[in-house]
This record gives structure tokens, C-alpha cells and sequence, in this order.
């Protein structure tokens, strides 16, 4: 499998001295473990005490957990041969230093005994010209090789001379073998055949925010979860103490890609749906369509942020306070002022009302000082702090306040709602807000998923919230501009990767502009970068799902394929559980997975046909060989074979039906079979 035009016995010598150094580069990374593994035993006799051991046991355990080596994977997978490469960092800045070699780059670093590389990780500086390097711009490759794997042995290489002007791009037969290899289990990295475009996004600077509008399978998530990586790498303790974190639709995605970053040696990344962040309270409670929607509205933000602020009010005379034999007293005026100014301030709540009583208390401080010429210490002032007329003046002023019995009172009292909510909300949606039976107090309320974004954006007026270094949202398209605000209140320094589809936008308040989305989450104006080369989705698929894109209401670019392979087949049937075994049974000749995507209310007979008929169902959407997908649950994976039944029960089972179908249809690797027994929608129908 080369390209290369050396002689068979040149070629064998190679591959000879290309396994040679896999092994050698194998032998010394057990070394390296072997090494830490004697560091970890040895931790205790190092450390200088217990905390410091602990530490340091915490620091070398994850250091052999990074170095274990998987036999299946291979160690490296692409060389460089250097005639005198500019080093770049980070930023693409160029620092004049130049260097010359032959560097094999795989998944992660491995160096022999004297510390010489003899594998670069894939995310070093120097295997940026891997990825970017082309015959126009070769910077500083000669030679760039790809070698071809088979259960981690080393089968054949591919080399472009780029200094001979020779380039394969997408021509390569390695990147052609691994986008068509059957899909078998969850998903996999892609560092071997990361293309340029993709690159360029993986190592953007980390305070640079993305979006990325995507096509289906053009590699957002993948993009995504390397970067992550990427950036772990590169600024590895920042974000170790930051953290990151990815976040996906569902359940069934977060497992499907939960493999990737372990696999590249990140082990450290949190993996969440966007409900999962909000966890403040348990969700007990459902909220009708109509009602999610203006609660995901971001008109909300402003409701709740009057609600929030309704409390503060003016003080309603002087603070009198007894201190031993002296009596202190500030007047209603200076009290106002001090509210006014704090209020101001624009902190949040609860540090508004600290604020208030520090001043306060400065201003009895003051008095105590001019009377007995001494500055009286932090127990007095912490007394003070908490005399009875301190605190009934900011109660009264500031009260103290919970974002539950805030949101509690807005759900159940028409009349706080309709003070937070004049000019904002109609009085239809106020009415359809409001509780019809309030619970009595917020601990009984049985709160929505709705409702647990609201008490987020109450608590983030009321508290600031812990941060993250840099957070990457999958599906992004999904969000709600509320869903949207909780992330942004955890990132306000760090930066977000965006990555979705506006085609593929399934919930009530899907994006329709990405320019909102960024908007909302705090990055107004963010670059937003198309992705239009697709690695999944076979052409003779895309042209049928891209038919239905007039039909979507969005403005984004419609997806190329990459793969010329790939088979459609559309069949009308009388009985759709009887066909759908049976295209089920023809699948499985083929090598892959099979996902059978049905309308949710077919799913249970679907599966029940299915064992009847003896094939075995997978419990979860990604844990193959066979899989019995809800429509509601397909985004974001894929299957070598799919079987889509009943399109147009998919459309007319929600309000962006077609959306969804548009999502269904692009999950196909292979093959895509749709089974109807009525009438396909008419956007297919083409
Ligand atoms: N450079 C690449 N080399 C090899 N395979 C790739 C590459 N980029 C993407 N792929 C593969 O293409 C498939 C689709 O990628 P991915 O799921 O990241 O796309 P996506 O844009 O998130 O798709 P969707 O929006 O449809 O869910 C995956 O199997 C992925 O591994």
C-alpha cells in the first residue's frame, strides 16, 4: 500500500525499519510507565508530607493512566521528514527557529531513555505541518507519510513528496480506507486523517470563540472533542484547575463519544447535557409546549432580573444601635444613600446585601473611632454586622432572598408576575406562566427543566456560579437563549467552541442565526466558520436529504460528500415490522452496524418484531451491532447501515418534523434503507 515509487525490496526494508521503530517505540514507552509506575510506589518516600504525598499520588497515578499503551491502537501513524521547518506556536507565530529531522507523530509523546522523542504527540507544535503542510506551502516537509493499520500492526505507508510538488488531499487512499471503514461501536479519533480545515479549528488560540456551521458529518464532533484535547495540551494547568467541558443533546450521544478523549489520553473532561448543569433542583414537573418556549425565551432574563431587584427598597428610618455604654446611629438619609450607591454597583444580590451591611457597619465604625480615639477590631465589626437593627434595616432594604421562593412567588402570585413582566411579557403569556394550583411553599413545587434554567439565571443574579476554562457545545443549534445565558455565566473569562447545524435544529426555539446563539452566549460577533466536506454521509444520501433543505427556513450551506460509495434504497410496504426484519437480515451480510430509526411511538413494536424474529436488539442507541433508534434520540450518531421507517410519521410526530427527518437521513455511513407504508413527505418525494 504505498505510493511510492521505490522498488518492492526498498519498500520492504522500510516497512522492516518502520516496525522496527514502532517497536522499539513500544518497548520504550513501557519503560516511561514503568518508570511512573516506580515514582507512584515511591510517592511516599518523596513527598515532603501526607497532603503533598496525596497530591503527588493524585498527579503520578494520572501519569500511568496516560501511558498505557492499547495494542490496538497505533503508537504513531504519520511521519515528517524536515529539511528545516519554522516553529510555530500556538498563535501561528513564527520565531525564526527552524528545525531539521525525521519525526514520527502518533497519539501521544514517547521518548527513549536519554529523552529524545521518538514519537511526537500529535498536538506538539511541530505536528502542526502534518496536518497543514501541502506542495504550495510544504513548511519545511519533505516528505510527509501515512501509515496504514491493521489492529495495530503496521501494514503499508503512503508518502507525499511534497518537495516533488507530489500532494494526495482527500485523493489518499489511507483517508478514503478510514472514512469507509465499517462503523462498529462508539466513536473513534481521528487524529490520523484530521483534514486542514478541521485543523485550523482544532488549534484555534483558546481565547479565540468559534462557531462552526457544520453540514451533517463534515466532523463538528470530532472537531470538537480534539480540541478539547488540543487545548488540554497546550495549556494543560490552566484548564486542569479551569476544567473543561463538552456538552451534547442526550445520553445516548455522551456514551457514543464518550471513548474519544480516554483514547488520546484525556481522561479529565466533563461530559454533560445541558440539563445536567443545572442541577439545583431535582425535575419533578412537565410544562406544556407553549410554556417551555416562553420559558426558554430570553425575555425571561429581563422578568427575572426585575423580580430579583423588586425587593430593594428604601429604608424606612434611622439604624439606632447600642454598643456597652455608647449608642450609635446613622440617619435615613446616609442609609438611602448607601443602598442607592450599592445598588448601582451592579454586584450580585447577595454580595449587594454584604456590601450594604460593610458600609454600614464603616459608618458605625467611624462613630466608635472619633468617640474613643480606637479602631475597633473585626469581632466588633462583625457584632455589629449582625445587631438586630443592622439586620432589620437590610431586610427591609435587601432582603435576603432564594432564586426558589423568587421563581416560586413569580409562578404563583399574578400580581409579582405581572410587576416583573409589564411591557415584557403579554398578559396571555403572564396567564400561561402562572401556576393554576401554586404549590404552597418552593420546597413542594415540582419543578420543570424549564423551570430549573430560570432558577439558574435567578441564582447567577443572586451569586456568581463557579467557572469553566473553556466549554464546547455540541448540537449547538439546540439551545435555548436561556440554556445559552448559563453557559456564557460560566465562562465569563474563559471561551466556548460552538459547534451545529442550523438545518438540524429540532427543539421549539431552535437558532435560526448563529449570530443570535453567539449573541446569547456572550460572544456577540464570534467568527462563525463553514464546514461543508462531509466523511459520513455517502453522495447518493446527501442528495436525498438535501432536498429537504428548502423546505427547513435556514440559510446555511448544503454538504458535499467525500464518499462516492454508498447505496439508497426507497421501498413502499404493506407490512412495515415484517420489512423492516427483513432489511434488517439483509443488512447484516454486510460488515457494521445497523440502526433501525423509527417514529418513538413505533419503537417497542419495532423491537418486539425484531426479537421475535431472533435478532438480538442493543439496549442503547450506540451499543450496536443492531440498534432500535426513537427518531428523538438519533442526533449526533451514526450507523453503517440505517433503516429509516415511516418518514412521514417522523415529520408529522412534532413541530420541525422535517428537521428531524433531516437529521434521521444523514446518520447513514453506507447504506440507507427508508421503509413507508404511506406516502413519503412530499419534500422527499423531489
Ligand atoms: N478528518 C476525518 N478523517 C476521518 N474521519 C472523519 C474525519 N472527520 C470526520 N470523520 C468521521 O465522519 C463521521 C462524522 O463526523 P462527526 O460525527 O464529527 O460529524 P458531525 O458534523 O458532528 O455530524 P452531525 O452533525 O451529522 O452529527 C465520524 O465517523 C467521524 O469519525
Amino acid at each position: 500500500m504505498t505510493e511510492s515509487a521505490a522498488s518492492p525490496a526498498d519498500l520492504d526494508t522500510e516497512l522492516a525499519a518502520e516496525r522496527a521503530h514502532l517497536a522499539a517505540a513500544r518497548a520504550a514507552l513501557h519503560a516511561m510507565r514503568g518508570r511512573a509506575e516506580q515514582m507512584y510506589d515511591a510517592g511516599h518516600l518523596i513527598a515532603g508530607d501526607p497532603f503533598a504525598a496525596e497530591t503527588l499520588g493524585i498527579a503520578l497515578a494520572r501519569r500511568v493512566a496516560e501511558l498505557a499503551d492499547d495494542p490496538r491502537t497505533p503508537l504513531f501513524f504519520g511521519r515528517l521528514d524536515l529539511d528545516g521547518a519554522a516553529v510555530v506556536d500556538d498563535a501561528g507565530t513564527d520565531h525564526g527557529e527552524t528545525v531539521a529531522g525525521r519525526f514520527h507523530i502518533g497519539r501521544r509523546h514517547v521518548s527513549d531513555e536519554a529523552g529524545e522523542p521518538m514519537v511526537l504527540d500529535w498536538r506538539a507544535p511541530l505536528s502542526r505541518a502534518f496536518y497543514r503542510a501541502s506542495a504550495a506551502e510544504r513548511q519545511g516537509v519533505t516528505v510527509r507519510r501515512r501509515f496504514g493499520f491493521h489492529e495495530g500492526e503496521l501494514t503499508g505507508f503512503e508518502d507525499e513528496r511534497l518537495d516533488r510538488g507530489e500532494e494526495l488531499g482527500t485523493a489518499s487512499r489511507l483517508l478514503t480506507e478510514e472514512i469507509e471503514r465499517p462503523r462498529v461501536g462508539p466513536m473513534r479519533d481521528i487524529v490520523a486523517t484530521i483534514q486542514p480545515e478541521q485543523d485550523e479549528l482544532v488549534r484555534a488560540p483558546l481565547e479565540t470563540s468559534i462557531c462552526v456551521q457544520g453540514a451533517p458529518g463534515t466532523g463538528k464532533t470530532a472537531v470538537g472533542l480534539h480540541r478539547a484535547a488540543y487545548l488540554l495540551y497546550a495549556h494543560r494547568e490552566r484548564l486542569r484547575r479551569a476544567g473543561v467541558l463538552i456538552v451534547g443533546p442526550n445520553d445516548a450521544f455522551l456514551g457514543y463519544i464518550a471513548a474519544v478523549l480516554p483514547a488520546l489520553g484525556e481522561l479529565e473532561v466533563t461530559q454533560a447535557t445541558a440539563d445536567d448543569l443545572l442541577t439545583r433542583v431535582p425535575v419533578r414537573g412537565t410544562d406544556p409546549a407553549e410554556v417551555q418556549v416562553i420559558k426558554h425565551d430570553a425575555r425571561m432574563a429581563q422578568v427575572l432580573r426585575r423580580a430579583v431587584w423588586a425587593g430593594v427598597a428604601p429604608p424606612a428610618g434611622p439604624i439606632q444601635v447600642s454598643d456597652g455604654a455608647y449608642r450609635w446611629r446613622v440617619d435615613e438619609g446616609v442609609l438611602a444613600r448607601v443602598v442607592a450607591e450599592v445598588r448601582r454597583e451592579d454586584l450580585p444580590y447577595a454580595l449587594g446585601r454584604e456590601r450594604v451591611r460593610a458600609r454600614v457597619v464603616a459608618l458605625l465604625q467611624r462613630q466608635a473611632e472619633s468617640r474613643s480615639g480606637e479602631s475597633p477590631g473585626e469581632p466588633w465589626q462583625r457584632r455589629m454586622g449582625r445587631t438586630a437593627p443592622v439586620t432589620a434595616f437590610l431586610d427591609h432594604c435587601w432582603p435576603p432572598l432564594t432564586p426558589e421562593a423568587v421563581l416560586h412567588r413569580l409562578l404563583s402570585d399574578p400580581a409579582a408576575l405581572a410587576a416583573a413582566a409589564d411591557g415584557i411579557l403579554t398578559g396571555s403569556e403572564q396567564a400561561a406562566l402562572t401556576w393554576s394550583k401554586p404549590p404552597r411553599t418552593p420546597k413542594s413545587a415540582r419543578w420543570s427543566s424549564a423551570d430549573a434554567v430560570l432558577l439558574d439565571e435567578v441564582a447567577g443574579l443572586v451569586t456568581r456560579p463557579p467557572t469553566l476554562g473553556h466549554v464546547i457545545l455540541d448540537e449547538a443549534q439546540d439551545l435555548s437563549p436561556m440554556q445559552c445565558r448559563a453557559i456564557a455565566r460560566r465562562t465569563p473569562h474563559g471561551s466556548v467552541t460552538v459547534l451545529g447545524d442550523l438545518a438540524q435544529g429540532t427543539t421549539p426555539w431552535a437558532a435560526r442565526t448563529w449570530a443570535d446563539t453567539m449573541a446569547h452566549l456572550g460572544r456577540p460577533g464570534a467568527r462563525v466558520v463553514p464546514l461543508t466536506t462531509g466523511f459520513r454521509v455517502p453522495e447518493v444520501v446527501v442528495a436525498l436529504a438535501n432536498r429537504l433543505l428548502p423546505a427547513l427556513d435556514v440559510d446555511v450551506p448544503a454538504g458535499v460528500s467525500l464518499r462516492r460509495d454508498g447505496e439508497l434504497t426507497i421501498t413502499a410496504v404493506e407490512d412495515l415490522a415484517a420489512a423492516v426484519v427483513a432489511e434488517v437480515r439483509r443488512a447484516g451480510r454486510q460488515p457494521g452496524s445497523i440502526g433501525v430509526i423509527a417514529p418513538d411511538t413505533l419503537v417497542a413494536a419495532l423491537r418486539a418484531a425484531l426479537a421475535d424474529a431472533g435478532e438480538s436488539v442493543a439496549a442503547g442507541a450506540a451499543d450496536g451491532p443492531l440498534a432500535v433508534v426513537p427518531a428523538t434520540v438519533a442526533k449526533g450518531l451514526e450507523y453503517d447501515h440505517v433503516i429509516v421507517a415511516e418518514p412521514a410519521a417522523i415529520v408529522a410526530a412534532e413541530p420541525r418534523g422535517l428537521h428531524r427527518l433531516y437529521v434521521v437521513l444523514t446518520r447513514a455511513v453506507s447504506r440507507l434503507s427508508v421503509l413507508h407504508t404511506t406516502p413519503l413527505p412530499a419534500a422527499l418525494r423531489g
